[in-house]
C-alpha cells in the first residue's frame, strides 16, 4: 500500500496473508469459516511451492496470541483466469480447517447485488504489500482510502484504455494506491468486500494507471457453487 497508514492492531480481522516459506506473497479476506478468496495470479507467485494462509495477524513478524498458520486444502482458480489477462483473477482457498473465529479473526461479507459501486465512493484497501516505490515491505498491515472511478473514465487513455470488463472496478491512483504484494486483498465500501485487487498493470501510485479491483458481487454463484460442492 502505498501512501497509507497502519491499521489499528486487529481492526481488519478478515484480512489473510498467503506465504511461501514465512514470506508474505498476497493477500486474502475471510469470506467463510474455511474459505479465503484472494486472486489467482497469486499462484504465479507460488513458483509451485506449497503456501500457507496467515489468519488473525497484525505483524507479520512478532508473535501475536490470535495468529494462525493454516494448510491449504484446496486452491480453486476461477476457469477464466489466465497468465494474459486480468480476467477473472480469483482464487478460492480452503484452508485445512474452519478458523476459530474470534475478535481477531471474523468473517467480511462480500457484496451480493450485482450493481456497480457508485463512483467517488469512498472505499478502503489493505495489505502488506510494497509501501514505497523501492519496494519497501511493512510489518503491520497497512491501510488506505480510494474514492471508485467510473469504469467509463477508467477506460480512456492514459488510464487504462478499454480492457476495464463489467467484472471489474478502478479506483484512483493518485500518489495512494495498492502495490506489489496487496494482490488478492479487499476493497471495502461501507463495511462491504466489494472488491479483489488485481495487478493489472502492476504500475503503483501513478494516476495514469487506477488501480484495479475484481468485482466480488459479479462471482457470487462461481463462489457459492464453489463452497457448496467442496467436502469438509
Ligand atoms: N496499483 C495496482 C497494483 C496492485 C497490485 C500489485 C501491483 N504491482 C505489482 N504486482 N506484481 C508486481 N511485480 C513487480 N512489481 C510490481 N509493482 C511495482 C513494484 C515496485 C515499484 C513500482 O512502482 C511498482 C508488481 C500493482
Amino acid at each position: 500500500i502505498l501512501g497509507g497508514s497502519s491499521a489499528g492492531p486487529h481492526q481488519r480481522p478478515y484480512m489473510a496473508s498467503l506465504q511461501v516459506d514465512g514470506q508474505h506473497v498476497c493477500g486474502g479476506l475471510l469470506i467463510a469459516e474455511q474459505w479465503v478468496l484472494s486472486a489467482a495470479h497469486c499462484m504465479e507467485d507460488m513458483k509451485g511451492k506449497a503456501f500457507q494462509v496467515l489468519l488473525g495477524a497484525h505483524s507479520l513478524s512478532q508473535p501475536e496470541p490470535h495468529k494462525r498458520l493454516y494448510a491449504v486444502r484446496a486452491a480453486v482458480r476461477h476457469p477464466g483466469s489466465n497468465t494474459e489477462t486480468n480476467d477473472d483473477d480469483l482464487l478460492l482457498l480452503q484452508v485445512s480447517e474452519k478458523a476459530t473465529l474470534s475478535e481477531h479473526v471474523k468473517i467480511l461479507p462480500f457484496q451480493r447485488q450485482d450493481v456497480d459501486v457508485p463512483p467517488g465512493t469512498l472505499c478502503e484497501a489493505a495489505g502488506w504489500g510494497f509501501t514505497s516505490h523501492s519496494g519497501r515491505k511493512p510489518d503491520v498491515l497497512q491501510q488506505v482510502e480510494r474514492p471508485v472511478k467510473s469504469r467509463e473514465e477508467c477506460n480512456k487513455r492514459p488510464y487504462h484504455d478499454n480492457t476495464i470488463t463489467d467484472k471489474m472496478l478502478c479506483t484512483d491512483s493518485r500518489k495512494k494506491d495498492t502495490c506489489k504484494g496487496d494482490s488478492g486483498g479487499p476493497l471495502i465500501c461501507n463495511g462491504v468486500a466489494e472488491g479483489v485487487v488485481t495487478a493489472g498493470a502492476r504500475v503503483c501510485g501513478n494516476f495514469k494507471k487506477p488501480g484495479i479491483y475484481t468485482r466480488i458481487a459479479a462471482y457470487v454463484d462461481w463462489i457459492d457453487g464453489v463452497m457448496a460442492a467442496a467436502g469438509e
